[in-house]
């Protein structure tokens, strides 16, 4: 017989639990404190439990950790009660399965979520949670860190709270937002993304809210906002941070009443959107100088999940390389490994942006010549990163940089320029381009200085006057624009 342990305090839960689940073949047991759960866990094994998170003499997430050291097989449900959900979210990172909140709204979602604590293999909702990522193209890698955050992101996808995803430019934070969407019940309803910083504010506030025919000058038709249009489905707020203070109160607003009004129209409406909000910028360093507001931070912080920059999962890099290769129908093409080698020694400022750029742009570039992408199909900046020799002869490479002489490197910089230009449109990475540019510029000023300081053996006076600028323009390049 299956055997389940229900931990809490409150007779009117275990006499709840008695009575919904005496039908079924499972044997209860009751604990009300840490004594007694110790009691109970020194018999025989339990396939599964519901531990409360508040007990009057422990707390849920202790018990959660003894219950996965005596009986590791044992799959627990974590419930909880009003805004304790991150301490749900807590238990769920310390290998809780999911969380339910009390009172018990939806008895037969309870009931299937305690059937499937008996029936489903534990790894059936893996499987289901890694399928549903390959469906929004969502590539997890092979990082603990990346797994750990995905089933995070599953097991809250279905729960109605907002989600704020923090994570650098080119992360993924959109597709993780899909993700959430895609594994929610909300999956058949829109999806709908808005740049707060890609519109002026009186434009934003008319897609979000709406407006009335005649509400402003060109408004000759009554359009409904997003707030109406995803009523039903996810609202994703990309780049939230850029949202003007004024778009941040009526945010606010309608994030704690759920209402919200058209422009030029006095009818309070109501919106059921789920919210899901990415910032670039670490929003709790935008409170602290004042360019976000607090109340709306804690709003949209019901849950926060943070993508890793790819730097710091380097060992995804030939996974991610080897998937997005593949979404390119080029035929049998592979990366040598010398050229992952450089690539995972690589910083990747723009995340995975960059990366899928610089696989599309070495497929295209090899295609028809060569089915081994080489080095030699990839940017200079990766295989030849940026710090150029104090002397023409070449160096070796030094913490991962090769330092190259000055004319190789202004070589180099112009066969990647002109391999860019050649490009079609759609594969050409400008904000890199961009960056290259002012890189260029930094070099080059060194260059200079670094000349006129070899002539003059070392005499920052004589050299400055050689260049014709000031000492402390010479040092501020040397030292500042050097680095
Ligand atoms: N985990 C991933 N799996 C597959 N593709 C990804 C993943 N992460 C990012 N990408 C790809 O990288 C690009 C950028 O992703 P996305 O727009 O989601 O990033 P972002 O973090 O929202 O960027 P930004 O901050 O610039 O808005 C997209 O082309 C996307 O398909």
């Amino acid at each position: 017989m299956n055997r389940m342990l229900i931990v809490d305090d409150e007779t009117q839960v275990q006499t709840f639990f008695s009575y919904l689940l005496h039908r079924k073949d499972i044997h209860l047991s009751f604990a009300s404190n840490a004594y007694e759960v110790m009691a109970a866990l020194a018999g025989e094994p339990y396939q599964a439990a519901l531990v409360d998170l508040k007990l009057p003499d422990t707390n849920g997430l202790d018990i959660l950790k003894a219950i996965k050291e005596k009986m590791p097989g044992c799959r627990v449900i974590i419930m909880t009660g009003y805004g304790t959900v991150k301490s749900a979210l807590e238990a769920i990172r310390l290998g809780a399965e999911d969380y339910i909140e009390k009172p018990f709204d939806d008895i037969d979602e309870l009931e299937r979520l305690i059937h499937s604590l008996f029936t489903s293999p534990v790894n059936q909702r893996q499987t289901e949670m890694l399928r549903l990522a390959e469906q929004t193209g969502f590539i997890v890698g092979q990082s603990t860190e990346m797994h750990h955050l995905l089933s995070l992101a599953y097991k809250i996808a279905r729960k109605n709270i907002t989600v704020l995803i923090e994570g650098e430019t080119g992360t993924g934070k959109e597709v993780l937002a899909r993700f959430l969407h895609h594994a929610s019940a909300r999956q058949q309803q829109p999806f709908i993304g808005v740049n707060c910083g890609a519109f002026t504010e009186t434009l934003l506030e008319s897609e979000l809210f709406g407006h009335e025919k005649g509400a402003f000058t060109g408004a000759t038709q009554t359009r409904k906002g997003l707030f109406e249009i995803a009523s039903k489905g996810t609202l994703f707020f990309d780049e939230i941070g850029d949202a003007s203070p004024s778009i941040q109160v009526k945010l606010l607003r309608v994030l704690e009443t759920r209402e919200f009004m058209r422009i030029g129209s006095e009818q309070h409406r109501h919106t059921d959107a789920r919210i899901i909000a990415a910032s670039h910028v670490n929003l709790h360093e935008a409170v602290r100088q004042g360019k976000f507001r607090e109340d709306l931070l804690y709003r949209l912080n019901v849950v926060k999940l943070s993508i890793p920059p790819l730097r710091e999962r380097r060992e995804d890099i030939p996974y991610l390389v080897q998937y997005l290769a593949k979404r390119h129908k080029t035929g049998e093409m592979f990366f040598v490994s010398e050229t992952l080698a450089l690539m995972q020694e690589y910083d990747w400022p723009g995340n995975i942006r960059e990366l899928s750029n610089v696989v599309a742009r070495a497929l295209t570039l090899a295609d028809g010549e060569t089915s081994r992408i080489t080095p030699d199909y990839l940017p200079a900046s990766i295989v030849k990163p940026v710090r150029i020799s104090q002397t023409s002869s070449p160096s070796p490479r030094n913490e991962g940089q090769a330092l190259l002489p000055f004319e190789d490197y202004l070589e180099s910089w112009k066969q990647e320029l002109l391999a860019q230009w050649q490009s079609s449109i759609e594969h050409i990475d400008f904000p890199s381009i961009m960056k290259r540019i002012k890189e260029l510029e930094r070099i080059i000023e060194k260059a200079f200085v670094t000349k006129a300081l070899r002539e003059t053996l070392g005499n920052q006076k004589k050299a400055a006057r050689l260049l014709n600028i000031s000492v402390r323009t010479l040092r501020y390049l040397l030292n500042e624009k050097g680095k």
